[in-house]
């Protein structure tokens, strides 16, 4: 079988980038992303600099990013954790998990971040008994678009959000979610804010969206 694109990612990752060194890993994956091969888990400047910016407005004790594709993200939010703060990202994909922990681990954040392999309807429902969750303080959604808000929806359902917990989702403008942003732009439980991104390479427009849960109105 010919070896994965994100295999490729690990090694380029595994042959330059410093171990222990969360920076140098994700220097690594944008200069290769850069270069070689195009990957979805490396938006712009703008996107990260987005994403940074929140977690740190947030200061999360606990986060979810469903979605974890390489890692990428997780070590990204990870170096922006506080000490004793926590990562948990679902990643539906087994080739994408193992290389994602590889990296992680390569990272040295591996005791931040946990990654659990399945689907987020299977997990999100367990995450309070299995994963000692009582609410969250931070979610980056970055799955497959149609459940962004499906995965909204079940995160209320099962008492997994609290006043002040902030959603980031990321391509709301392309690939494109109109759905999610509509629904949590006018069903009157978040506050939202957009940020307007590009897609890497392809000069295409991009945005994430920002929306703070008021509470169960
Ligand atoms: N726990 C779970 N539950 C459900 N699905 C799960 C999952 N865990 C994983 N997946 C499956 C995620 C598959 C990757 C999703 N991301 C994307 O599809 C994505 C695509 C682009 C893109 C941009 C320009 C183009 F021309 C083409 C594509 C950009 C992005 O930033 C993207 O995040
Ligand atoms: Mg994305």
């Amino acid at each position: 079988m010919d070896e994965l694109k994100e295999q490729r990612i690990l090694e380029f990752v595994l042959q330059n980038a410093v171990r222990g060194d969360p920076q140098s890993v994700v220097d690594n994956i944008d200069q290769y992303c850069r270069h070689k091969e195009w990957a979805m888990n490396v938006g712009d400047e703008k996107e990260r600099q987005t994403m940074c910016r929140v977690v740190e407005e947030r200061a999360p004790s606990i986060a979810l990013e469903l979605g974890t594709y390489c890692g990428y993200s997780a070590v990204r939010i990870a170096k922006l954790l506080k000490p004793g703060a926590r990562l948990l990202t679902i990643e539906m994909n087994p080739d994408n998990a193992a290389v994602a922990k590889q990296i992680i681990e390569f990272a040295g954040v591996q005791n931040t971040v946990q990654v659990l392999e399945g689907s987020s309807a299977d997990i999100i429902p367990n995450l309070k008994e299995k994963y000692q969750v009582d609410t969250l303080d931070f979610v980056f959604l970055d799955h497959w678009k149609d459940r962004y808000i499906v995965d909204t929806k079940l995160l209320e359902e099962c008492c997994l959000l609290r006043t002040g917990s902030v959603l980031l989702a990321d391509n709301v403008v392309y690939p494109g979610i109109p759905d999610f942003l509509e629904y949590v732009r006018f069903c009157g439980r978040y506050d939202c804010t957009n940020y307007p991104s590009h897609v890497q390479y392809m000069n295409k427009e991009d945005a994430l969206e920002k929306a703070v849960f008021k509470g169960y109105i």
